[in-house]
């Protein structure tokens, strides 16, 4: 997979009046500590087999966004899901919610950002949960096939990738 640098989202804010700024609640995690791509949506409580669903198809440079309802009762996502979401091409993954194995996720070339980390793990094989929707946290929507960036300074979110 070819790593393309990311635009500084400082500057992305600056030149684009159309872009969602995040509001800060994130934690960073993860080797890439700047990461953008197009925005693949979740929406999932508690239970993250459609997490492990999604970072075992390719990624193709996307961001998976998780919106985990903001609970911080478990993790959404660990080590193993990291190697997955790496293996497969995933740029990163932004959880409205916990994750856990934090220096396993440090160690894989992609880029996490969630609200904490917690060791419990969540349910799984319910499989419940959304695909593709729009979702709503951080005071942004996110929606399927629009653009995000993030860095150290926070996340962005336009329309369609920068010209
Ligand atoms: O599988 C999970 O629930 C999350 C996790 O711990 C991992 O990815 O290693």
């Amino acid at each position: 997979m070819t790593e393309q640098a990311a635009p500084a989202t400082t500057d992305l804010s600056d030149a684009h009046p159309e872009a969602q700024v995040c509001d800060p609640v994130f934690q960073a995690f993860g080797g890439r500590p700047a990461f953008s791509g197009p925005i693949a949506t979740l929406k999932v409580f508690e239970d993250n087999a459609l997490v492990r669903e999604a970072v075992e198809q390719p990624g193709e440079g996307r961001v998976l966004v998780v919106d985990g309802g903001g609970s911080l009762r478990c993790a959404l996502f660990g080590g193993n899901l990291a190697v997955l979401a790496a293996q497969h091409g995933w740029a990163g993954v932004v959880v409205n919610g916990a994750v856990r194995d934090a220096d396993e996720i440090d160690a894989q070339p992609i880029g996490v950002r969630a609200l904490a980390t917690h060791p419990r793990r969540s349910v799984k094989g319910l499989h419940s949960g959304q695909a593709g929707l729009p979702v709503l946290f951080a005071g942004t929507v996110f929606r399927e096939g629009e653009w995000l960036a993030a860095d150290r300074d926070g996340v962005v979110v336009l329309p369609a990738p920068p010209a």
